[in-house]
């Protein structure tokens, strides 16, 4: 469902562009739909700019990114206003995504208004209905971002991505700023939304005992490049590149 393919960016700046960073370098990969992808690699190996090209935010320098045959790249913006229902993110810092002087309600009304969802039956009754499923009730709705905690934005975060129906989510470092106990609450939430509504995730972490309990095949990535890509029995089990054997050993010290 998403092929990546020779995908490269370049940042250039300074005084006629002559200072040059390759952050991400002839990278390909697939995932198939249904499919929980991880991505690993150290802070800098280029993961945020490959997602944020994905979602459109930044243009490649060169290569393709095709989504149920479609070429991203050469997306218009009206195009875009569409994929985007089908391409949704899941960020690290949750609260950051809403409005802050708009409440919970309003946070999970957008979606719905923007992309005319479902008019079968009431605003009220989908945002019931899509909170409910993260184990948000009604006396929350009033909250704003800041009276809320990490945990709860980010099951709200996941709630109103997911009441888009897309067909990919793409969560970047999801857990890394909750607690334990929390973490595994989210974990279990896209995994159930993984099983039931069948949507496939690009899934970030540093963390690689995360990696390893949801995803099915990782990618490493290493200044730009993706050095070994496999499932995780083979990646974990069976490192081949030398970079990937480093990372796991230094984890397995930890
Ligand atoms: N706007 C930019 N202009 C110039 N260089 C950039 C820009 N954004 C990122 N870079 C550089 O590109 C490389 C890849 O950065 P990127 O943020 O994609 O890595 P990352 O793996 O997501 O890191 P982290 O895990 O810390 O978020 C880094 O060397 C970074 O300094």
């Amino acid at each position: 469902m998403l092929e990546i393919s020779h995908l490269s960016k370049t940042y250039t700046s300074g005084f006629l562009g002559n200072r040059r960073v390759d952050a991400v370098k002839d990278v390909s990969f697939q995932i198939h739909s249904g499919e929980i992808f991880g991505l690993i690699g150290e802070s800098g190996s280029g993961k945020t700019t490959l997602t944020r090209m994905i979602g459109g935010f930044l243009k490649p320098s060169s290569g393709e990114i095709t989504f149920e045959g479609k070429n991203l790249v050469k997306a218009n913006a009206r195009e875009w206003h569409q994929l985007r229902q089908q391409i949704q993110f899941v960020f690290q810092h949750p609260q950051l995504t809403f409005h802050p002087r708009r409440n919970i309600y309003f946070a999970c009304a957008e979606p719905i208004r923007l992309y005319h969802l479902d008019r079968h039956i009431s605003e009220k009754d989908m945002i019931r209905h899509m909170l409910r499923r993260v184990g948000i009730s009604e006396d929350q709705w009033h909250k704003y971002p800041h009276e809320i905690s990490g945990g709860q934005a980010q099951r709200i975060a996941i709630a109103r991505a997911l009441s888009l129906n897309p067909k990919l989510l793409i969560c970047d470092e999801p857990t890394s700023m909750l607690d334990v106990s929390v973490q595994a609450q989210i974990l279990r939430l896209l995994l159930r939304a993984n099983e039931k509504y069948h949507v496939a995730m690009l899934f970030i972490s540093h963390d690689l005992d995360v990696i390893r309990a949801v995803c099915q095949r990782v990618a490493v990535m290493h200044k730009g490049e993706i050095v070994e890509t496999g499932t995780i029995e083979e990646v974990f089990g069976n490192p081949k590149h030398e970079y990937t054997k480093k990372l796991l050993s230094a984890h397995m010290e930890v």
